[in-house]
């Protein structure tokens, strides 16, 4: 403990005492009945408000100020320090805390809640397509605040994408390209989520379309990612089964590795898997990319078997069976897709691959006498070999869709075949 003894030098009435005086200091005379003693570390806690000759020396009178106690003796000078050190341990234990923690030190973490928990509205990129359509129209069915874009290439015969964008009335004619259009609805309508659908699709027309490829799904989903990014809005978007590639390890895992793509279709939408890492490493932009597995229903797409397929065997037409049918896929209907992407809506992910498929691969030969069997008819079938960048089998292991967002696939191919040919033949015996 160190008191402060001597008289000679002390200070004067009013002085501020903000920091302990160094050298000679104040404050106390035996001689006198006035005595005062003062701890040098709580000079800082008050000032001097009187003083006196006293004989050879100076009475001096110090007002504290209620700190600590009414008194000027304060705690020990080992107390004090040990004090200091506990704060110091404190502050650098919350900050440790804060500093390891990503998603405490993020600040879109707080877009992120706030988008959740606020009033939605959600931007359907890819809203006249086949997966798009269906999202609105659940979207829709929940009274959740929705607008679509689409671009209505003619991919596949562009009266289908009208067909859709009527039935659900919110689709623009936009691209996702368009980087000054985009931000223009994402502020005007206040967007709290991208699901991200546009694309170019198809496998085999990538072998003689690689630029509509880049164009699409590279090009334009870093437009994509450059308008969200900073803004908070979590991104789903999608991938395909196609990552998987010449893996033949199956059921396909998201932990598997993915390095072979067979197709530059795959290619590019492994690309954008590792474009969304990219821009959650640089500026924490949340995504969720969701790896569909040939997913078929009404309203779908007429560049894939089940519609192709359906549509000869209604005309009598041989269908090409690739592979000598020799394939299976791991088809998955289309209301199992949407019921994936919308519980991606309310699930916080930082960066995050989801397989979502059926679980439960069909062989082609299987999958034509299904068709066969809900049509009536029977298909007349013209074997083909392999094509190139087709790949053998898919087949989606879903236990982490399932347990992270309660993903549940729950139609059989019979019963989502069923719906579809229901669907066709109304649709086709329309005016087109
Ligand atoms: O999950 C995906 O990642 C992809 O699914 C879809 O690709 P695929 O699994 O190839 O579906 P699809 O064309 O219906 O062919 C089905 C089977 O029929 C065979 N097939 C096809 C056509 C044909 O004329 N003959 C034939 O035998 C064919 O060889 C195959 O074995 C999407 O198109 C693609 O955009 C992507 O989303």
């Amino acid at each position: 403990m160190e008191w402060l003894t001597s008289l000679v030098d002390c200070f004067t009435i009013g002085d501020p005492v903000s920091k302990p005086p160094t050298g000679k200091q104040v404050c106390s005379n035996d001689n006198t009945s006035f005595t005062i003693k003062i701890k040098a570390s709580n000079y800082s806690q008050g000032r001097i408000v009187e003083e006196d000759t006293i004989n050879e020396g100076i009475k001096v009178k110090v007002e504290c100020r209620k700190m600590w106690s009414t008194k000027c003796e304060r705690l020990s000078l080992f107390q004090n320090r040990l004090i200091i050190l506990i704060v110091i341990a404190f502050i650098i234990m919350h900050l440790m805390f804060y500093l390891t923690d990503e998603k405490l030190k993020t600040p879109e973490r707080k877009s992120w809640e706030k988008v959740q928990y606020d009033k939605k509205f959600v931007l359907v990129t890819g809203g006249a397509g086949f997966v798009g359509h269906h999202v609105i129209m659940r979207l829709k069915q929940d009274n959740i605040n929705v607008i679509g874009t689409d671009n209505f290439n003619d991919y596949y015969n562009v009266s289908l994408k009208y067909l859709r964008s009527n039935i659900s009335g919110v689709v623009q004619h936009v691209d996702v390209c368009d980087l000054k259009k985009m931000t223009e609805i994402i502020a005007t309508k206040k967007i709290t989520h991208v699901i991200h659908l546009a694309a170019q699709a198809g496998v085999r027309y990538s072998l003689t379309n690689p630029q509509a490829y880049v164009k699409s799904n590279v090009e334009c989903f870093v437009q994509l990612l450059e308008t969200l990014k900073n803004t908070g809005i979590p991104l789903i978007y999608a991938s395909s089964s196609s990552v998987y590639g010449k893996n033949t390890n199956i059921p396909f895992s998201e932990d598997h590795p993915v390095v072979q793509p067979a197709s530059l279709y795959a290619a590019t939408k492994r690309e954008n898997e590792l474009l969304a890492h990219v821009y959650w490493n640089l500026y924490k932009q949340r995504s969720v990319g969701l790896r569909f597995f040939t997913v078929y229903g009404p309203l779908g797409r007429p560049d894939m078997a089940y519609f192709s397929f359906a549509k000869n065997i209604f005309k009598g037409l041989p269908i090409p069976v690739f592979n000598f049918g020799k394939l299976s896929r791991d088809f998955t209907y289309i209301d199992d897709i949407v019921n994936g992407i919308i519980k991606c809506i309310d699930v916080k992910y930082d960066y995050e691959i989801l397989n979502l498929g059926r679980g439960e691969p069909q062989s082609l030969m299987q999958f034509i006498k299904t068709i066969e069997d809900i049509a009536g008819k029977k298909a007349v079938l013209d074997f083909k070999e392999m094509v190139k960048g087709d790949v053998l089998v898919t087949y989606a292991d879903v236990s982490k869709a399932k347990a992270s967002i309660g993903y549940s696939p729950n139609v059989s191919l019979k019963d989502g075949l069923t719906r579809f040919i229901s669907w066709y033949k109304l649709y086709s015996n329309q005016p087109k």
